[in-house]
């Protein structure tokens, strides 16, 4: 281990010739930064709403159901259903929090207490209650005190409805990604469903007077087709539908976070690249907003003063990498020759690979790095299970490859940065892409 006096050394090699070091630099502010309001290009800031575009009738539909708790009466529960990142979490809480300032207005105790399952180490139900307990004592402003373990769900449930009937008059939990509660395998009736059922019974069985309702947040609709019978006959909510936004609509959401960023520091085209991204990336606006900040970052670091499309470009090029890498570093290693065969006709196929060639393309590779060969019937499965991952989808069909019914994977991450990854595996190091790529060209 270092000692004091070799620590101190090693500092004294960083510092500049004026003698202020390089972290005084970045603490004292010194370092341009293109940035003025960061706040704005962090997902999870709740923006006004003058910065929401296009999602007027999403929040209609929530205001109208949210504004029975301004006249005393129990709102409708929700179900806010669409793919990730189309505003679902955003329009929900932005028109509660008014709703929160109008009752407060009214004196009426409103609050409203959001939790998401899905970032929960575990997925019971007795975790679930926990956290909603945690949070909306947090809400109430006191200490939850019901500890994790040693503790029955029933007592957790108890000491929740408490809380909730002696601090509010009206209440909505805001349940994120419910279908990630699935609870423990052997049980048949998943977590989800008994925990909506409990929340849309308490107010008639627990002697709870708090106006209590729902607001669900899910990509999954379909968990309702598992919900118990008695649950799915108490628990009917407004659905409302978010659609994924194309790149015209990213651009107006982020044309109004441009003030993140200091005048002048954004040049011309990057919002349009960014969104364009975005559109490739399933729609999604956290993802566009992230590769935003991202993007601006890198211009930190590289001590420009404007945001280029370049750094753009190298913020994709690192998030595709990291998405890819993610998947395929905790594959097998059949899993990864297999997917590599496929990667490697996709290359010279214009990103697709039909599976008699994918075959024999990883039996090559087998040969040339010494490892065992697997039927096809195995290497198709390895690489469907890429699939299941995103990474590519297939389909069966008998064109596209001389006769016969066959697989045709298509990749939906770029081929290159899949290769890249996988080639970072010292398996690869031996493999003679060039003749790969020939016994391919040669048979597709
Ligand atoms: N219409 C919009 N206008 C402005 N910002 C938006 C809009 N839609 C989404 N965003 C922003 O995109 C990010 C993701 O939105 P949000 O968290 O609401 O997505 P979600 O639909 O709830 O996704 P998930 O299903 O993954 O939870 C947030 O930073 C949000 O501010």
């Amino acid at each position: 281990m270092k000692n004091d006096s070799e620590s101190t050394h090693a500092g004294n090699a960083g510092s500049s010739e004026s003698g202020s070091s390089v972290v005084d630099s970045i603490l004292d502010g010194e370092q341009r930064t293109v940035f003025k309001n960061k706040d704005l290009v962090d997902p999870n800031t709740i923006v006004d709403q003058d910065r929401i575009y296009g999602r007027d009738e999403q929040l209609a539909a929530e205001a109208r159901a949210f504004r029975d708790t301004l006249e005393g009466e129990r709102p409708p529960d929700l179900l806010l259903y669409g793919p990730s990142g189309t505003g679902k979490t955003l329009t929900v809480k932005a028109v509660a929090n008014k709703v929160k300032k109008r009752a407060e207005q009214k004196g009426i105790a409103f609050d409203f207490v959001a939790v998401n399952f899905k970032t929960m180490e575990s997925h019971t139900l007795d975790r679930a209650v926990w956290k909603l307990g945690y949070q909306t004592a947090k809400k109430a402003g006191i200490v939850w005190d019901i500890p994790r373990k040693g503790v029955s769900t029933d007592a957790k449930y108890v000491r929740l409805y408490e809380i909730v009937d002696q601090h509010f008059e009206s209440l909505v939990f805001i349940l994120d990604e419910i279908d990630a509660l699935t609870g423990h395998k052997n049980e048949d009736e998943p977590a989800y469903s008994r925990l909506l059922y409990s929340l849309s019974r308490v107010m008639a069985e627990q002697h709870v007077d708090t106006l209590i309702s729902t607001v669900v947040v899910t990509n999954y609709p379909k968990f309702r087709e598992n919900l118990d019978s008695r649950t799915d006959s108490s628990y009917n909510p407004n659905g409302i539908h978010f659609s994924d936004y194309d790149a015209n609509e990213l651009i107006e959401i982020l044309d109004r976070r441009r003030d993140a960023f200091k005048e002048d520091a954004l040049e011309d085209g990057v919002v349009k690249l960014v969104a364009a991204y975005g559109a490739q990336n399933e729609g999604d606006a956290r993802r566009a907003i992230d590769l935003l900040r991202d993007a601006g970052e890198i211009a930190n670091k590289n001590g420009d003063s404007k945001v280029k499309e370049e750094h753009v470009q190298s913020a994709n090029d690192s998030v595709v990498k990291n998405r890819v890498l993610e998947i395929v570093g905790g594959m097998s290693l059949q899993k990864k020759l297999s997917l590599y065969a496929a990667a490697m006709v996709a290359n010279v196929n214009d990103g697709t690979a039909p599976s008699p060639v994918v075959y024999q393309a990883y039996k090559t590779i087998c040969n040339m790095s010494n490892r065992e060969i697997y039927t096809q019937e195995t290497v198709n499965s390895h690489i469907n299970k890429a699939g299941t991952y995103g990474v590519l989808e297939s389909e069966r069909t008998s064109s596209g490859y001389k006769s016969g019914v066959h697989l045709l994977f298509k990749f939906n991450e770029p081929v290159d940065a899949v290769l890249e990854n996988l080639e970072e595996d010292s398996t690869f190091d031996d493999i003679d892409a060039e003749k790969i790529h020939s016994i391919a060209a040669k048979l597709l």
